[in-house]
């Protein structure tokens, strides 16, 4: 047992799908995985461990952010030597030709996190995704014929920015493609520990537009960025 996740060393796979909402882990284990049973109820942050297509794959609510999600990673890593870490997130677009429910694939993140600044100090480090999962997922979502984008997303500690339209037009001319709360850690404690990590994000709400979807859409549904995470782990 970690101090966050109550599971014995063997009950969580070595590739973990890691939704930021508990109940999206419960909504993949129940619709996508086979044999699947709950390993991790601590603090309602559900994790499932099950199989697809065979393999054996866990799915790990992280909670929303990237003190919440650093925990469960560096748990994930250092207590159950997890090798894959893929994100199935959903995240706010910004570029008008990013449309709600499209899927992205973050090869990059930019951030004004904290943590990282902690790291890094004066350094400015570029989170990278794994080449091998990003390809995986890219070739799987145009073998599906998605809207699938490919690009640099923001990792932001703040979701109600008193800011926001100046970062929005910043991060806008700069072609960032959308906002989120969780991919830069992510990216950066998986190349710590050398492991494979990959950020997968549907768009729940258009920055711009105002365009959006329901809280219960987000919970549940967003089924092909789950198949693409699930389909790029196994390949
Ligand atoms: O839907 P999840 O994976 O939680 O991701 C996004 O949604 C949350 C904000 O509503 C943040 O965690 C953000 O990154
Ligand atoms: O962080 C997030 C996630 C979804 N939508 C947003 O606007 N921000």
């Amino acid at each position: 047992m970690s101090i966050h996740i109550g599971a014995q060393k063997g009950d969580i796979a070595d590739t973990v799908l890691l939704p930021g909402d508990p109940l999206r882990a419960k909504y993949i284990a129940e619709n996508f995985l086979e044999e699947m049973a709950c390993y991790n109820e601590v603090r309602g942050m559900y994790g499932y461990t099950g199989t697809y297509k065979g393999k054996k794959i866990s799915v790990q609510g992280t909670g929303m952010g990237v003190p919440s999600i650093s925990i469960y990673v560096n748990e994930l890593i250092q207590s159950y030597d997890v090798q894959k870490l893929i994100r199935v997130g959903t995240c706010g677009a910004i570029q008008k030709d990013v449309k709600v429910r499209d899927v992205i694939l973050a090869s990059t993140s930019s951030t004004d996190s904290q943590m990282n600044r902690m790291v890094f100090g004066g350094i400015d480090y570029a989170p990278t995704a794994d080449f091998s999962l990003l390809k995986n997922a890219y070739d799987t979502g145009i073998e599906k014929g998605l809207s699938i984008q490919v690009g640099n997303v923001f990792t932001s500690d703040n979701f109600y920015r008193d800011n926001n339209e100046e970062l929005l037009a910043l991060l806008d001319q700069y072609n960032v493609l959308a906002i989120e709360m969780e991919s830069t850690a992510l990216y950066t404690l998986a190349a710590k520990f050398n492991r494979k990590a990959l950020s997968v994000l549907t768009v729940s709400d258009h920055m711009i537009t105002g365009e959006e979807t329901s809280a219960m859409e987000r919970q549940t549904t967003f089924n092909d960025m789950i198949e693409v995470s699930l389909d790029a782990a196994i390949k």
